[in-house]
């Protein structure tokens, strides 16, 4: 990335998703304070923080779990405060999840197949053979896309969990995503299943840009061009990835402090 760029500009023009002022209050506690951030189309950014820090509030705003209790999100120019999570769905925000969302009873195909029919809302039909050819080959490239075409008529329960991360990242590439929020998906991966996520995370079409949130750093600050460091519910830092590490308040702050 150019340094001398504007790169973390509060300049919303353009913007892939913007934050403004968001605030997320639960009773007397605010879980996110006056969070300002923009996010350039296909950028590619960490959010990391301790526990608590307000990272997986932050998701949750942006997809309409828990709107914001204050402040503006744009998506694409537009004001999506307070739509409802389809809607932002509808309009290509996708995200993962720690916990799995997947048909464990399903093959990999028919996992990723429902996905791309799901988020396709009606325009294909198993009666109409030409959509449904289309169908099945948005699922094959999305199978391809996350290396699991030597397992694809497995059923999801004999897989491994790495092999399990990687379908769910092929679940929120259904339906050309146009922003994805991935939250640690390199959670309770070996170290092949991560440096395979990370083939992965890079290989992904350079239109699609992502938030992740991810503790290991290692993962997190090569599939980013830029890094949000946050604290009790705040944006305590922006940089690149290299700053952010090398930035001794970050480290005596985050990685100082024993974080795995
Ligand atoms: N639904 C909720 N009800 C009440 N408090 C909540 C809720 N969700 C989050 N919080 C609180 O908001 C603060 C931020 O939590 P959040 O889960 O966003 O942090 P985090 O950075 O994702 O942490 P972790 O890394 O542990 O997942 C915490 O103090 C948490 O207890």
């Amino acid at each position: 990335m150019d340094n001398a760029a504007p790169r973390f500009s509060s300049v919303a023009a353009g913007a892939a998703l913007e934050l403004r002022g968001v605030t997320r209050l639960f009773g007397a506690l605010a879980a996110l304070t006056d969070v300002t951030i923009t996010v350039r189309p296909g950028e590619r950014r960490a959010v990391l923080g301790s526990n608590g820090a307000g990272k997986t509030t932050l998701f949750n705003c942006v997809t309409g779990d828990f709107p914001p209790s204050s402040g503006t999100i744009r998506f694409f120019g537009e004001d999506i405060t307070h739509f409802p999570p389809y809607e932002r769905i509808r309009r290509g925000l996708r995200r993962t999840y720690q916990i799995s969302a997947l048909f464990p009873g399903l093959s990999v195909r028919d996992n990723v197949y429902l996905a791309c029919r799901g988020v396709s809302r009606g325009r294909f039909s198993v009666l109409r053979p030409g959509t449904n050819d289309a169908l099945m080959h948005a699922t094959e490239a999305l199978i391809q896309a996350v290396h699991l075409t030597s397992v694809r008529e497995q059923r999801v329960a004999e897989l491994a969990h790495g092999q399990q991360r990687q379908l769910e990242i092929a679940l929120a590439l259904a339906g050309a995503p146009r922003f994805i929020l991935f939250d640690e998906p390199a959670a309770g991966l070996s170290p092949t299943e991560r440096r395979e996520l990370i083939e992965i995370l890079t290989s992904l079409p350079a239109h699609i840009g992502y938030i992740i949130i991810e503790h290991d750093m290692d993962v997190a600050l090569r599939v980013v061009e830029s890094v949000t460091m946050m604290h009790n519910g705040r944006v305590f830092k922006e940089g690149l990835p290299h700053e952010i590490e090398a930035d001794p308040e970050v480290q005596e702050l985050y990685l100082g402090a024993g974080h795995e």
